[in-house]
């Protein structure tokens, strides 16, 4: 494969050293051009001074010819790629406005908000094309016309962007931050709901460029939604018909005095009337997508959860004239996602998570049968083009970060053709595997192991386990931010399981771990340890654990059940799940499972693992960001305070401005550096090695 020009050159041993690991450069956001010529991708790599990640626009030759090459350059980034029909490039971006004065949604001396860009098709200067004073969101473009929807945040009555702005100013002048709720949620993963909530924008058809000294024509934003308000407002799951005439959005509506669901609403563009498409009180509904002739919709229904069954998901095939729905994947043992019509409407692909893949399917429009296309790997960002000639995808795997590939839209069990990839990842430290175990029921336990260079009878590795979070979730995708391949280069071999609760080995699976999780699922991880503890090349005397979110539940929890491990990590971990439940940002969805804790406190009493503090002897980490509003810092800090107490040997890895994950480049590494310096301390008995920069 040719290397692109100007992409980043890659260090040699990039897992070996945290810098150079950070400078790595990162993929997202794939899309194709209606015409099937062009991919642009979004390309993070780090900024001059090596203090955030920037995101670039390169374009990629489908047909795998020409070097990738970068489209846009700016301080602030740019991404959501969109191709428009006429073959430019619409992105988001908070990069400046050339122009300045004309209206880049500031006032003086303030940074711009993400606005809408277009990057002309024939290449040149990116034109702003507009704005709105709380940033552009979601960008959706109808595949025939080119009109276009956006979401932005407003302010409640405020009837333009002038009116918003103005709402704006005054709070900001009267120094006021505060904000009144008067339903649930009011958070949602690190952001206030309220008072301004998303809504979305009809821009319709974009105005060409304007000639040489013409001025910019405004572009006048129709709000479709002005009844959105706080919590929920209107999301960016949407979707517009080929014609532009429609629109299907997602729409979360009250469920009972504190709960939310999700349906779907059909919108006329035209004139903002909308009305139910599907609308189920027993499920969320999700991820919908026109048929290319706008007669159908395909989407995901996720079965709501109770105390007894987790939940399912199957696809819908919906009708738009009438409204009638039909399972496609009725009886499929897998949760499909992100399904999108074929070229001709007859087929639907879709992805789901599948023996520790996140596999391509194809299934008729008609329903029947899924078929899985893929045999390794973990796809997203499925792009069809508009002829039926290909599809394209980033494709990414637990020893590949994501990278563009061709697959035939039609043959199963292919190995994709890689494509230019702007982003190159120099050598592995090590070898991926593939071990099963089995539980004690008899339920084989599937794994991904890292093996380090050199790992051997004569020179066995230490082990670590990982665990993974969701939990209804599966280790089967690059990660930047759990990447074992930095421990490997350390010499720790990594076990990643797949324990009960984990997607992609059917509903029985799940069940086996639900309401429970302190039971199956922590047995499972035992046996898939056990199993890799009789390897001669890994050494059995010196293991450790470690999880992030579930995961750092599973954590705790293995401290308060084992002393086998001589260390754990524990990352933005649920400790008391009881006011876990009361104080995560949708309580409503975790208790389905766990039941009110009043009425029902068997499972929290079984299974928190606060209540077993006493018995924990394991040196611990505790690491939590305190803008982590999916679980709330309010857990670290009662784990801490539990660990002190007790004399246990710990320490706490506080972020005072990351959220549920670590997410700045600087205290990525730190993270990383940390957790290493932790594991060679107990692990190996080193001297603690406090990192330079804390
Ligand atoms: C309110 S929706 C919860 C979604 C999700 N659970 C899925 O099983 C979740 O956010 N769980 C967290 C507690 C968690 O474990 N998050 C992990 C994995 O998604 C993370 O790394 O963020």
């Amino acid at each position: 494969m040719s290397e692109p020009a100007d992409a980043p050159a890659p260090p040699s041993s990039p897992f070996a050293d945290l810098a150079a690991f950070a400078a790595l450069p990162r993929l997202a956001g794939l899309a194709l051009s209606a015409d099937g010529r062009r991919l642009a991708v979004a390309v993070q790599t780090l900024d001059a001074e090596r203090k955030k990640w920037q995101s670039a626009l390169w374009e990629v030759d489908p047909g795998g010819r020409r070097p990738a090459r970068r489209l846009t350059r700016s301080a602030p980034g740019e991404s959501t790629p969109t191709w428009a029909p006429d073959g430019s490039l619409l992105f988001t971006s908070a990069r400046p406005d050339p122009e300045a004065g004309s209206g880049s949604g500031t006032g003086a001396g303030e940074d711009p908000e993400r606005a809408l860009w277009s990057l002309p098709a024939e290449g040149g200067e990116a034109r702003l094309v507009l704005t709105h004073p709380g940033g552009i969101g979601a960008v959706g473009v109808a595949a025939d016309t080119g009109e276009v929807v956006v979401t932005a945040s407003a302010m409640p009555g405020a009837t333009d962007a002038e009116a918003d702005a103005e709402r704006r100013e005054r709070r900001k002048q009267a120094g006021v931050t505060a904000i009144l709720h008067e339903a649930y949620p009011v958070r949602h993963w690190d952001a206030d709901l309220g008072p301004a909530t998303p809504h979305v924008f009809w821009a319709g058809a974009l105005p060409a460029d304007p000639a040489a000294g013409v001025e910019r024509p405004a572009v006048e934003l129709r709000d479709l939604t002005p009844g959105a308000v706080p919590p929920s407002g209107a999301g960016d799951d949407l979707h517009l018909s080929p014609d532009g005439r429609l629109l299907v959005r997602v729409e979360t509506v009250p469920d009972g005095p504190a709960g939310r669901r999700d349906r779907l609403l059909l919108l006329e563009t035209a004139t903002g009337v909308s009305r139910a498409l599907v609308d189920d009180p027993l499920a969320d509904l999700s991820a919908p997508r026109f048929s290319p002739d706008g007669s159908a919709v395909v989407c995901v229904r996720e079965s709501m959860s109770t105390h007894d069954d987790p939940p399912d998901y199957t696809l819908l095939h919906v009708d738009v004239a009438t409204g009638a729905a039909r399972e496609l994947t009725p009886g499929f043992d897998r949760w499909p996602s992100a399904p999108q019509f074929a070229a001709d409407g007859t087929t639907v692909y879709f992805l789901a998570d599948d023996d520790g893949r996140h596999a391509l399917f194809r299934v008729p429009a008609e329903g029947g049968e899924p078929v899985r296309m893929t045999t390794d790997g973990a796809y997203s960002d499925l792009q069809v083009a508009r002829d039926g000639s290909a599809l394209y995808a980033l494709r990414s795997a637990y020893d590949e970060p994501p990278a563009p590939v061709r697959l035939d839209p039609q043959a199963t069990g292919q190995h994709p053709e890689p494509l230019p990839n702007p982003g190159t990842l120099g050598r592995l430290p090590g070898s991926l595997h593939e071990v099963e175990a089995t539980a004690a029921d008899g339920t084989p336990v599937r794994s991904w192991l890292v093996l380090p260079e050199g790992a051997s009878a004569e020179d066995p590795a230490p082990l670590l386990l990982w665990i993974h979070g969701g939990p209804l979730m599966s280790w089967n995708s690059w990660s930047w931010r759990w990447c074992p391949w930095v421990m490997a280069a350390r010499g720790y071999a990594v076990l990643l399981p797949d324990p009960a609760l984990s997607q992609g080995y059917g509903q029985d699976f799940v069940r086996r771990g639900w309401g429970a999780w302190g039971e199956a699922p922590y047995t499972d991880l035992m046996a898939a340890v056990d199993a890799v503890e009789q390897r001669p090349d890994v050494d059995e005397t010196r293991t450790a654990a470690m999880g992030g979110s579930f995961g750092g539940y599973m954590a705790n929890w293995v401290a308060t059940q084992t002393d086998r491990f001589r260390a754990i990590v524990t990352h933005a971990s649920l400790w008391d799940v009881d006011s876990f439940v009361g104080t995560t940002d949708a309580a409503y969805y975790w208790e389905r499972e766990w039941g009110d804790p009043l009425r029902e406190p068997k499972r929290y009493e079984r299974n928190s693992p606060h209540r077993y503090a006493d018995a924990i002897r394991t040196p611990m980490l505790v690491i939590h960001g305190d803008r982590d509003y999916r679980v709330p810092i309010g857990e670290a800090l009662r784990l801490w305070y539990d660990l002190q107490k007790r004399g246990v040997p710990s320490r706490f890895l506080y972020f005072p401005d990351e959220n549920h994950w670590v997410l700045t480049p600087g205290n990525a590494q730190v993270w990383y550096e940390t957790v290493l310096n932790f594991l060679s301390e107990h692990v190996h008995g080193q001297q603690w090695q406090r990192p330079e920069l804390l």
